[in-house]
C-alpha cells in the first residue's frame, strides 16, 4: 500500500526555517488538510513535499507505490500532481492544448479522462478550443484542476485549490477529492476554507514548534549567497 511519512521535517526558504519539525504519516485513501495563518509555511511545506524545495531537516519517505516505469517509487514527485497558487497553464494557447501538455508530460497512474469530460466534471462547458487567458479567474482555476483528471496520478498536492471558486464549484471539487481518496488516492491540501474533506487528518502549522523562533518578516538580512540559494524569484 502506498504510504508517505514525514519525520522531523523542517521546511523553509534558503536557510530560514518556516515550519517544523513536522511529523505525519498518510496511507492510500487518506487526506491531510494543512492549515495555519498567512506565512506559517503551508506553501513551503507543500513545495518541499513536491520536491520543488529541499527539506532543511528530517526526512520524507514514500513506499509501496510504483512509478510510471514500474520501478518502486523513490520520491513523491514521481507520482504526484502539484497544484500551486498559480495555474501552470499557458494563457496564449487553448485549454485543450494545455491539458494535452499535462497528459503527455507526466507518467500516468490510470486511465486518463478526455479533456471535455474532465472540464465537465469541474462544471465547465467544452472550453477546449478557448485560449486559457480568455477565461475568468474561477474558470481558469477549474480548468487547471481538470489536469488532475486528464493526467491521473496517485498523490494530489494542492495549495488552496478552491480559492477562486464559487460555492457550487467548491462542492463539486470537494466531491472529486473524496472520489480520489475512495479510489486509493492520497491528498495533501493547504487551505483557509473548508474543503469538504471531513475525514481527513489535520496539520495546523500555527502550532509548529519552531514558528516563534524562526527568522522571518521585516528586518531579515538576506545575503547575496542566500539569494542565489533561493529560488530566484524572491
Ligand atoms: N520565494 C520566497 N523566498 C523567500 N522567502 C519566502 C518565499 N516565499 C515565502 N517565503 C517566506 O516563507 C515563509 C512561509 O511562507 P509560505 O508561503 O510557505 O506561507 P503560507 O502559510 O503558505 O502563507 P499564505 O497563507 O499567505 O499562503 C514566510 O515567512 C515567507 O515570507
Amino acid at each position: 500500500m502506498l504510504t508517505i511519512a514525514a519525520d522531523g521535517l523542517l521546511v523553509g526558504r534558503g536557510r530560514a526555517i518556516a515550519a517544523g519539525p513536522l511529523d505525519f504519516a498518510l496511507a492510500a485513501g487518506e487526506g491531510l488538510v494543512v492549515t495555519g495563518p498567512n506565512g506559517s509555511g503551508k506553501s513551503t511545506m507543500l513545495r518541499t513535499l513536491a520536491g520543488l524545495l529541499p527539506a532543511l531537516g528530517g526526512t520524507i519517505a514514500v513506499s509501496g507505490g510504483l512509478a510510471g516505469d514500474g520501478e518502486p517509487v523513490g520520491s513523491i514527485a514521481e507520482i504526484a500532481h502539484y497544484v500551486g497558487h498559480r495555474n501552470a497553464m499557458k494563457p496564449g494557447i487553448s485549454v485543450g492544448r494545455n491539458l494535452d501538455f499535462w497528459r503527455a508530460t507526466l507518467d500516468l497512474a490510470g486511465t486518463p479522462v478526455p479533456n471535455e469530460a474532465a472540464l465537465l466534471a469541474l462544471g465547465l462547458p467544452d472550453l477546449t478550443a478557448v485560449p486559457f487567458g480568455y477565461l475568468s479567474a474561477g474558470q481558469q482555476r477549474r480548468s487547471s484542476l481538470a489536469r488532475l483528471l486528464v493526467a491521473p496520478r496517485d498523490i494530489w498536492i494542492l495549495d488552496e485549490p478552491t480559492a477562486a471558486l464559487d460555492a457550487e464549484s467548491q462542492a463539486l471539487f470537494g466531491r472529486l477529492m473524496q472520489r480520489h481518496l475512495e479510489t486509493g488516492g492520497l491528498i495533501i491540501a493547504a487551505t483557509h476554507q473548508p474543503l469538504g474533506l471531513e475525514h481527513a487528518r489535520r496539520l495546523d502549522l500555527s502550532r509548529s514548534d519552531l514558528r516563534e523562533s524562526r527568522p522571518a518578516g521585516p528586518g531579515v538580512n538576506v545575503s547575496d549567497d542566500e539569494l542565489v540559494e533561493a529560488e530566484g524569484w524572491l
